[in-house]
């Protein structure tokens, strides 16, 4: 059904960073109009939900843009201890007991967190990325989908999974990226073979790089170089190549990265909490790297909450710096929307634009954290909440509104998501 979204505050996250005051129409899942009163001739009345905004902010919306949606179920299994690890020692052998079907119900939960929080479209790598892909359509959301990729004697199969993902899962709301894990899990060969592959397939990469001081030091002592240098050699950034965390990168490393138009995934909360430290991000767009967010999964986070991640993201670097006028408002908003459907070639979301996807989300602008309002992008940022999501809309389908998930059964998901828990708890 089409959709009148009448008397809203529009945060457009355009290239004039427009805030307006107006209507958004729209048809066949796309913003047909925006003006500041559309009035629909009476034939057509009867067959579009009008949804009377006076109390709403509409936004673009929010993508995270690196996650690993298939991790949700490992919610609070392993917390507090370095990446390393947390990822070798707990996160490894637990994973070793995901099946295929645990992939789809923890995607499920993970989409129906976001979906909760005013995400429309989302990064993600993990294994079982199949289940993940029938996750994706069965709710509605958006996605950009990879196979993680290692080597061992697994390396080729995970290569024919992310073939088969691209063929059989390729649509207007899925894309498929390569998705080589990092620097110290994958062999130089297959990274050069990735960057072959993603030009063949003419897709992009996702990545974990320079996530940690351990990774950047052996990195050096294998390759004499650091983790941004090895890609570079290996063609990985000849592609759209989004790089999550990218914490450790020195001025040469954000120079290449500018030059090679690779986009870095902020992570904040994950870096504080696998005790990584923060991304110079501040020094990355002084550069010209586009810079996105993401929340990493909620095994390192512990949530997918990517009101709470803009929020943590700007004070981070505000802290770091001593800085209070970097990263404003505006510019967090814009990089948990526009400039991450940019990181991965995506031009038709991110921006409430005529012709652009209706991938929208509503915001409670009268409920009490909400007021008073002087400045709307200032409360979205630094005030709002997942309480304060009316409504998230993915090309022009409501599919949460007013507390209800509509793709999603939210009874039988949080069964299922018990029983796995306790499996997971005995089996472990
Ligand atoms: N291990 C998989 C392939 C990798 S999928 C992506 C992997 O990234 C892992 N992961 C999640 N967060 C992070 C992070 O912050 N840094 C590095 N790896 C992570 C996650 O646990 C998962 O194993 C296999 O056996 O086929
Ligand atoms: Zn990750």
């Amino acid at each position: 059904m089409d959709i009148l979204i009448k008397n809203a505050t529009i945060i457009t996250c355009n290239a004039q960073n427009e805030v307006l005051k107006g209507d958004i129409l729209i048809r066949s899942g796309k913003i047909a109009r925006i003006a500041e009163n559309i009035d629909l001739p009476v034939y057509e009345a009867s067959s579009v939900k009008i949804i009377e905004g006076k109390n709403l902010i509409a936004l673009p919306g929010l993508i995270n843009a690196h996650t690993h949606c298939g991790q949700t179920v490992l919610r609070s299994f392993a917390d507090d201890m370095p990446l390393y690890e947390w990822l070798f020692e707990k996160i490894f052998p637990a994973e070793e007991k995901l099946t295929k079907e645990i992939v789809y119900f923890s995607s499920l939960l993970g989409i129906a967190e976001m979906l909760k929080s005013g995400t429309t479209m989302f990064y993600d790598m993990y294994f079982h990325e199949d289940m993940t892909a029938k996750a994706v359509q069965a709710t509605g959301i958006k996605a950009v989908l990879s196979r993680g990729l290692q080597t061992d004697e697994k390396e080729s199969l995970r290569l024919d999974e992310t073939r088969e993902l691209i063929y059989n899962y390729s649509s207007d709301r899925i894309k498929v990226f390569f998705g080589p894990h990092s620097i110290y899990t994958c062999s130089y060969e297959l990274l050069e073979k990735v960057a072959r592959l993603a030009q063949e397939f003419k897709t992009g990469v996702m990545i974990h790089l320079s996530e940690s001081e351990n990774e950047v030091n052996t990195c050096y002592e294998r390759y004499d170089m650091s983790p941004v240098k090895l890609c570079n050699q290996a063609g990985l950034f000849d592609t759209v190549c989004i790089a999550a965390h990218c914490v450790y990168v020195d001025d040469e490393d954000i120079e290449i990265m500018a030059e090679k138009d690779v986009s870095c995934v902020y992570n904040p909360t994950s870096n504080l909490k696998l005790g990584n430290g923060f991304a110079p991000v501040y020094s990355m767009i002084s550069s010209g790297v586009n810079v996105a967010i993401g929340t990493d999964s909620a095994a390192s986070n512990n949530n997918l909450n990517m009101l709470e991640e803009m929020h943590i993201a700007s004070l981070l670097e505000k802290g770091v710096y001593r800085l209070p006028d970097i990263l404003n408002a505006r510019q967090i908003l814009k990089m948990a929307t526009a400039n991450a459907a940019m990181a991965a070639g995506i031009n038709n979301t991110g921006v409430i634009q005529e012709g652009f996807c209706a991938d929208i989300v509503l915001l409670k602008a009268d409920d009490i954290n909400m007021l008073p309002c002087y400045n709307p992008v200032s409360n979205v940022v630094y005030s709002s909440n997942p309480s304060n999501v009316y409504a998230t809309i993915v090309d022009g389908q409501i599919l949460y509104m007013d507390g209800k998930l509509f793709t999603v059964d939210e009874e039988a998901l949080v069964k299922e998501i018990k029983s796995i828990e306790k499996y997971l708890k005995e089996g472990i």
